[in-house]
């Protein structure tokens, strides 16, 4: 194939553990999560893997999964680009609930009807959420996104549309320049830029779960189309649901 890129869903997270909805909250990896990184990191090296640039979101879990398997790779120093772009779908009022919590305050109907759709969004992030102040005036988005485009509830329909255009503007330009990449992200950011390489259904890509902590690589031929669909490394775990 003409280009190969490598993408990994962070380790596990410590919110992750405890089933509750993380989103745009900068939780840390679990120990369990630091651990899949180091694998991660160890069986990209078995495989000889080397890249020239890096891609990750704002967020910790996805930065220190990148920066754990750098360090396996003895590539410390590898520039990394990130991009709210590249955040994991934001949950809204969700945000820090837990299965129980999100059901006594929403009624399961709607619990199963957000589940199962692709544009109906979960309810916005209030003001007075207790999350709303440390991701808005984090400084690290710094006006990007703009104080009117900043998400305050996304639904995967949303997520997508502001992920892909970081992956057609910034990252197969790169790729065309023969740059070697890794993109370290979240779930349904990664499920936008799958959904647009295998040209899946909204239904489809709601039904595919990434494995966290495991590489995938696609190869691309000349038009940037999959030679191959997702190629997993190591022993993957179920990827449907
Ligand atoms: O409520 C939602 C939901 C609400 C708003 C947007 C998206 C989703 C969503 O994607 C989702 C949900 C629940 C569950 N399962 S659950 O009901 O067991 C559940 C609820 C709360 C926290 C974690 C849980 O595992 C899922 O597997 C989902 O993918």
């Amino acid at each position: 194939a003409k280009y190969k890129i490598v993408m990994i869903r962070h380790g596990e997270s410590e919110w992750n553990q405890k089933n509750l909805f993380c989103g745009w909250f900068d939780a840390d990896l679990s120990d369990k999560g630091r651990e899949e990184a180091v694998a991660a990191g160890k069986a990209l090296k078995a495989e000889g893997y080397e890249f020239d640039v890096a891609h990750t979101s704002v967020l910790k879990r996805a930065q220190i999964t990148l920066g754990t398997i750098l360090k396996e790779l003895g590539k410390e120093d590898l520039p990394v680009e990130k991009t709210w772009r590249l955040n994991e779908r934001h949950y809204g009022g969700l945000t820090g609930l837990n299965k129980a919590e999100t059901a006594a305050k929403y009624g399961e109907a709607q619990v199963q009807i957000w589940r199962r759709s692709f544009d109906v969004p979960p309810p916005p992030m209030e003001k007075d959420h207790p999350y709303h102040d440390t991701i808005v005036n984090d400084p690290r988005y710094a006006g990007d996104p703009k104080p009117e485009e900043f998400p305050m509830f996304e639904s995967l329909k949303l997520t997508i549309e502001r992920t892909l255009p970081y992956w057609n503007n910034v990252i197969v330009p790169q790729i065309k320049e023969g740059k070697r990449i890794i993109i370290a992200a979240h779930g349904n950011s990664l499920r936008g830029i799958v959904k647009h390489l295998d040209g899946l259904s909204d239904k489809a890509i709601m039904e595919l779960n990434l494995p966290t902590g495991i590489p995938f690589v696609y190869e691309l031929d000349e038009n940037m189309k999959p030679v191959d669909s997702m190629i997993f490394l190591g022993d993957e775990e179920t990827v449907k649901k």
